[in-house]
């Protein structure tokens, strides 16, 4: 046979394997799932070509998006129209289409315990590849990997470490407070937007706590990640098509050159600090010198293998901000949102406050771990407006779970904001804000049943779940010290979900100098 004809048949050959896997991923495979899920009891809408229930999705979204609401904490039919109708229209075993990939909505806390806790058996869903691009490192990583990454990253964020970043958390905040200080009259109230606000104040405390003397310099790191996030959202809101971010577009230039300059710097900063320690400088308390510090011991102890590499500290960095920055700027704007509505517990909550600090400076981490009220309060605010609205699994192969085998391919949804309003769990009043539920503790609240989880749970909770707390606390405090607050007229209760929950049309509220 001449070598004309062996590559016709090559190149058929090719092609029909080529063919066949795209038939199987976009028709065969799907309806394989279809067929096995309706088989167990779950129901959903039939698939349909490439997009499966996307398009709708947009649709309903853009629908849901295109009016505020009336101010009640019902609102899950804005934050998740399609989920909410898919539960409307098939009941609790339900699933959607995720283009060719179906996912069912998990809505027993008991599997959802179950799943997160076999996080070797249900990983993550493989992301696309844009959305990589913002950060990998621990979230995006999994089985010995992940566990590897956990147990060096983990003591950065002890309790211990900690106490240590409060000073850094006080600094932000009053930055916020004098900016503030400078639009409201010393005696009278004004109308803030205090969204941005909060914005710049979680990603400030990132910034200083986990780059510490570098501050400036990971301001700067920062400022450049959060361009490059703006493209990847507004990327994850058209279709996926696979390889697009290697075209040489304005915006893929421009997230390449970011890239690139942000890695620099963070090899600057963290050769630098490397240096120092050698020199036997002790590490500063910042996340990055913890971080450097455990992983520097583990290589010593055990081989450079044990440790991570240079590019996986760069994007464990990384991570830190987009991890850390829209999550706790969410909590923080629905509790002085939820604080301007619930008048009295706005009241309560600064009683508690100068109480126990007064008007002197909140520096004390243990007197801000016993806050009580104030805990209630950000408690009952993450149940109602959790800033992670859903958790994602994905079954990698077939598995059992509860009673059901499911195929690999499935999508898992693990839904905070759902679970954590049910009033079969919850009582009669699980869409009113009330604080008091947390009085005795969160076990009491769900009486041991896994119905709350804004940080998720199992071995991958969120890492920083105290961090967060103790700065949302002194956030508070500083805030309750200095003003009182109330819904301006021209606030529009929106809420709606980019990366974390967030008001849409900003928060508007009247601050009052106290
Ligand atoms: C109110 C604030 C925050 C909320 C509600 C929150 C929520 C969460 C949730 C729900 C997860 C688990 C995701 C899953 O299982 O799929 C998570 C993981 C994580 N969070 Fe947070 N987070 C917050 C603040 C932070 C901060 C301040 C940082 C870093 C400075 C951070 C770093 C991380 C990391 C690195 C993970 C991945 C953990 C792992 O996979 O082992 N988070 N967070």
């Amino acid at each position: 046979m001449d070598v004309f004809i062996c590559s016709v048949i090559l190149c058929a050959v090719l092609v029909s394997i080529c063919g066949w896997k795209i038939l199987n991923w976009l028709w065969f495979r799907p309806r394989m799932l279809e067929k096995s899920l309706r088989q167990q009891g779950f129901t959903g809408n039939s698939y349909r070509l490439f997009y499966g229930d996307l398009k709708d999705m947009r649709r309903k979204s853009k629908e849901a998006l295109s009016k505020p609401i009336n101010f009640s904490h019902d609102i899950v039919h804005r934050v998740i129209p399609s989920i909410h109708i898919a539960l409307n229209n098939y009941g609790n075993n339900c699933f959607v289409w995720f283009g060719p990939r179906p996912a069912l909505v998990v809505l027993d806390p008991e599997i959802v315990r179950e799943i997160v806790s076999k996080t070797y058996v249900f990983q993550k869903p493989p992301g696309r590849p844009f959305i990589r691009l913002l950060a990998r490192g621990l979230a995006s990583l999994e089985t010995d990997k992940w566990a590897k990454h956990r147990r060096l990253i983990n003591p950065a964020f002890h309790v211990e470490k900690l106490k240590h970043m409060v000073p850094s958390f006080y600094l932000s905040c009053a930055d916020m407070l004098s900016k503030w200080d400078k639009i409201v009259p010393s005696d009278g109230s004004c109308e803030v937007d205090v969204w941005p606000y909060l914005q710049t104040l979680t990603s400030d405390v990132i910034s200083r706590t986990a780059f510490g003397s570098s501050y400036e310099e990971g301001t700067k790191i920062f400022q450049l990640q959060k361009e490059v996030a703006q493209h990847v959202v507004e990327a994850s809101r058209s279709v996926y098509i696979p390889g697009f971010r290697f075209l040489p577009t304005k915006v893929n230039l421009r997230i390449k050159e970011i890239r690139k300059e942000v890695k620099s710097s963070l090899l600057n900063i963290i050769s630098r600090r490397m240096k120092a320690m050698e020199a036997g400088e002790v590490t500063r308390g910042d996340l990055l010198g913890l971080l450097l510090e455990s992983n520097s011991e583990e290589i010593k102890q055990k081989g450079s293998k044990f440790g991570m590499s240079m590019n996986e500290v760069i994007e464990e960095c990384k991570l830190f901000y987009f991890a850390g920055h829209e999550t706790t700027a969410s909590l923080l704007v629905w509790t002085m949102i939820l604080l301007s509505k619930h008048t009295d517990w706005q009241v309560r909550a600064r009683d508690e406050v100068l109480q126990v600090f007064g008007r002197r400076k909140p520096d004390d981490h243990q007197e801000l771990n016993h806050l009580k009220i104030i805990s209630m309060i950000l408690h009952e605010v993450l149940r109602l407006y959790p800033p992670a609205i859903l958790l994602t699994r994905a079954t990698h192969k077939e598995c059992e779970i509860g009673k059901v085998s499911l195929p690999a391919g499935v999508q898992l949804i693990l839904p905070p904001i759902l679970l954590q309003r049910d009033c079969k769990i919850w009582g009669d009043d699980a869409g009113e804000f009330e604080p008091e539920r947390f009085k005795e503790g969160v076990s009491k609240a769900t009486r041991g049943q896994l119905a709350y989880f804004p940080f998720g749970w199992g071995p991958r909770i969120c890492i920083a779940q105290n961090f967060a707390m103790l700065e949302a606390k002194m956030a508070m405090v500083m805030i309750l010290q200095h003003y009182s607050f109330q819904l301006s007229p021209s606030y529009s209760h929106a809420p709606h979900h980019v990366v974390a929950l967030q008001p849409q049309h900003g928060a508007h509220l009247i601050l009052s100098k106290l």
